[in-house]
């Protein structure tokens, strides 16, 4: 009802609403729209791969609330003023789409026509996104109970097109059960650790973030996590940087404090200092020995890892994971695609995983928790904990605009919120202020735009 309720709302000028209809339930789901709408008096036409009287069970009985005729699949010629309707396969698609199938798809896009998925774009794997061999891209789709990973990651999300989730009475605690640890990245996941101020408060209470710059031409990195870090919420931010790039950064500093830190020796003198809060190591870092010296030093404070932190362990990793798990620090390294097969090259290589379950093997091996960058970002802890984030615009793909993800997450880190949450509240923050920046932000609008956590 809900599929027949959509096409009839989205399209009421179709001349003809071809419902093309699978051999299992997302079939069965096909057949009960076709016969609403049939009943609403919509022009109509059911086409179905293989032998119909073969359904079993549920499908069909929703076959035979169907009366009329349902033709060879193979014989669909795409008429313009079609919509199509596809209820081939949903959760249950298992291989690659069956070749009859995947010339329709290919007729249907010749042709350009509106596509209504039922649960899935047929050929989307629910569980991971993947493409099975071909795959329609709706225009919209309906889904029931609970949007699916398959929704949300990549390349699926792309074929959905607007995401209808229908309420069909599954009491949402059975669908929670079902869902495990795995979210979308909401505030509700990680709101109860945003606290308002207290009017007592003072610039230490608030946190004090530490950033680190790199050499003298690579300062600017570093600058954009700690002015994000200022305006995500930290009451203090240093920029701790080598003797050679002092002058750099003080010549763009205000509000930003400045501290110089050349070797190992001046980084564990200041460390006696625990009002500092939390440390981001990484962006324009440089990678080498003196990163991963640094970063062995703070595995047992609140860190975040990016960059070149992160590929400098590259081909010494159990040192890092070791110390990490050894140290029990609050940990998030943020690696984006690139930086994740140089960590983990056997996971990334890994094609049976979805990016979820990747970055939960990430997070287990390495006992940090893995913010996985993309359109797409997944972020996961050791315990099996995981969200998917869904409201980052495509524009964030601009230089610097990680720098600034990292900076808001050391913010809550500063402020004494545990790993997982500093992440994800971060990745959440950090797709709306690219969405308040606007399409054409840089970096530097975009630290501009990070709006106060949500209480
Ligand atoms: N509570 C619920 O569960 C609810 C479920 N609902 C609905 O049910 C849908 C799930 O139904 P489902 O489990 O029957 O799976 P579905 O997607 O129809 O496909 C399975 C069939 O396809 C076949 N098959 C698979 N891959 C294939 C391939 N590549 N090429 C060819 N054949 C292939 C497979 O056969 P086999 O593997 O045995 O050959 C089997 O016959 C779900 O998406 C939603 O729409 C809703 O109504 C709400 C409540
Ligand atoms: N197509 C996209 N849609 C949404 N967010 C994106 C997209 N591409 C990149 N991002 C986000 O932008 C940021 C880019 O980070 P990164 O690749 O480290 O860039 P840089 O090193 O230049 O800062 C990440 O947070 C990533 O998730
Ligand atoms: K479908």
């Amino acid at each position: 009802m809900a599929v027949s309720a959509a096409a009839l709302r989205l399209f009421p000028s179709a001349t003809r609403f071809v419902v093309l209809c699978g051999p299992g339930n997302n079939g069965g789901d096909g057949y009960v729209a076709a016969a609403a709408l049939a009943e609403s008096g919509a022009s109509l036409a059911v086409f179905a791969p293989g032998d119909v009287g073969k359904l079993k069970g549920d499908a069909a009985r929703a076959r035979a609330t169907y009366a009329g005729e349902v033709h060879a699949i193979e014989t669909y010629e795409p008429r313009t003023g079609d919509v199509v309707i596809d209820a081939l396969f949903g959760a249950g698609l298992v291989r690659d789409l069956p070749k009859a199938v995947q010339e329709a798809i290919s007729r249907v896009d010749d042709r350009c026509l509106p596509v209504i998925a039922v649960d899935l774009p047929s050929g989307i794997d629910g569980r991971s996104g993947a493409v099975r061999g071909a795959s329609f891209t709706a225009t919209h789709t309906v889904t029931f109970m609970a949007a699916k990973p398959g929704h949300l990651l990549l390349p699926g999300r792309t074929h959905c097109g607007s995401l209808e989730v229908f309420d069909i009475g599954i009491p949402d605690r059975l669908v929670r059960s079902r869902a495990g640890d795995l979210r979308i990245n909401t505030p509700a996941v990680w709101q109860q650790h945003a606290r308002g101020l207290d009017p007592a408060t003072h610039k230490f209470k608030r946190g004090h973030l530490v950033v680190f710059s790199g050499p003298q031409t690579s300062t600017g990195a570093a600058r954009l996590s700690a002015m994000a870090g200022l305006n995500a919420g930290a009451g203090l931010v240093t920029l701790a940087s080598p003797p050679e790039a002092l002058a750099a950064n003080a010549a763009h500093l205000t509000a930003v404090m400045l501290k110089e830190i050349g070797k190992a020796g001046d980084l564990a003198e200041w460390l006696k200092d625990r009002r500092l809060g939390a440390f981001v190591l990484g962006p324009g870092f440089g990678v080498g020995k003196k990163a991963r010296e640094f970063a062995l030093m703070l595995c047992g404070r609140a860190l975040v890892l990016d960059a070149d932190a992160v590929t400098a362990f590259m081909e010494r990793r159990t040192e890092l994971f070791d110390r990490i798990a050894a140290e029990g620090g609050q940990v998030v390294m943020t690696p984006h695609e690139g930086e994740f097969a140089r960590l983990f090259p056997e996971i990334a290589a890994d094609t049976a995983l979805s990016k979820i379950e990747k970055a939960l093997a990430a997070a287990k091996l390495s006992h940090a928790v893995i913010l996985y960058k993309g359109s797409d970002t997944v972020v996961a802890a050791p315990s099996g904990r995981a969200v998917v984030n869904a409201n980052a615009p495509p524009w964030l793909a601009t230089a610097g605009s990680g720098d600034v993800l990292t900076g808001i997450i050391g913010a809550h880190l500063a402020q004494g919120m545990p790993a997982f949450e500093a992440a994800a509240a971060a990745v959440w923050r950090h797709g709306e202020a690219g969405m308040r920046a606007g399409r054409g932000t840089t970096a530097e609008t975009l630290v501009e735009n990070i709006a106060p956590l949500p209480e």
